[in-house]
């Protein structure tokens, strides 16, 4: 194996091994990652200017999102991930759950992580029914199987007769609640939540929240990247604070937090 030019976490006792150990098997295991993004046309300013105005494309600028990012998460944890913004906590749990090519390093995991945030990707000019068919397809879900979800998934984004309109007619809430209906269609044994999740009206965040919890009650290992660090504190036993793209403190929640505070209070 190549050795590892990346300089470790500062500290914390579960360092690349997990901190709390409720089990032992390893549910994801991501190995000195990196993942870097290439945007056209990032140039700004007089430079960038004087390059469109002579010829010749723009050179694509690259964002090294992940810079060699290593951890296990095993059976039975409860793991927050927190980051100033910008720090890779998105483009992580994006990796894991192999919507992004690595550059370098790898993921592991037992079985097909569930990523449950707001962007899954519908179609506007699709109704609300194809739109379900689509995103449970693309979530892996085998044909038979969505079949089976379907009336739940429609009964529990509450759209009622909305259902066979196209999208582009449902308002900002609708959208989310179809959205959500359709992301938490499906149980896994690792479960990511990415915060932005708390949508919709009050009664429908009431309903939102009973169903991640029994989401959260039936998974094995369960990932949150939130900016709120008390819900971080309360709901997870381990806690990874990404910082520039690198681990820097991977630990017990409360440890971890309490450093973080330290730094950005
Ligand atoms: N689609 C993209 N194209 C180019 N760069 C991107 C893209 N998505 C993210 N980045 C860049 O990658 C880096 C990590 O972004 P990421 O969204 O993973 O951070 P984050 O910790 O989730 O941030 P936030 O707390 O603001 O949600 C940032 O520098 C960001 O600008």
């Amino acid at each position: 194996m190549p050795s590892d030019p990346d300089p470790p976490p500062r500290d914390g006792p579960g360092t690349g091994e997990g901190a709390a150990r409720p089990g032992t098997d390893p549910m994801v295991v991501v190995d000195r990652l990196h993942v870097s993004y290439r945007v056209l046309g990032a140039e700004t300013g007089s430079r960038g200017a004087r390059r469109l105005l002579r010829r010749g494309r723009p050179r694509p600028r690259e964002v090294h999102a992940l810079r060699g990012v290593s951890f296990v998460l095993r059976r039975g944890e409860s793991v927050g991930v927190v980051g100033s913004n910008g720090s890779g906590k998105t483009t992580l749990l994006r990796s894991i759950a192999g919507l992004l090519p690595s550059d370098r390093g790898q993921v592991f995991t037992c079985g097909q992580p569930v990523l449950l945030g707001v962007n899954a990707a519908l179609m506007n000019d699709l109704t609300g029914e194809r739109n379900i068919v689509l995103g449970c397809l693309a979530m892996g879900m085998p044909l038979r199987e969505v079949r089976e979800k379907y009336d739940d998934v429609v009964e529990f984004s509450g759209l009622g007769k909305f259902i066979d309109m196209p999208m582009r007619t449902y308002s900002t809430g609708m959208a989310q609640r179809l959205r959500f209906a359709i992301a938490t269609a499906q149980a896994s044994e690792i479960l990511m939540i990415d915060e932005a999740l708390a949508t919709g009206d009050a009664r429908f965040r009431r309903r939102s929240e009973d169903r991640l919890k029994e989401m959260r009650d039936q998974a094995a290992t369960v990932v949150l990247v939130s900016h709120s660090l008390g819900t971080v504190e309360e709901t997870c036993d381990r806690a990874i604070w990404l910082d520039h793209g690198r681990v820097r403190m991977d630990g017990p929640a409360a440890d971890v937090i309490a450093a973080y505070r330290g730094e950005h209070d």
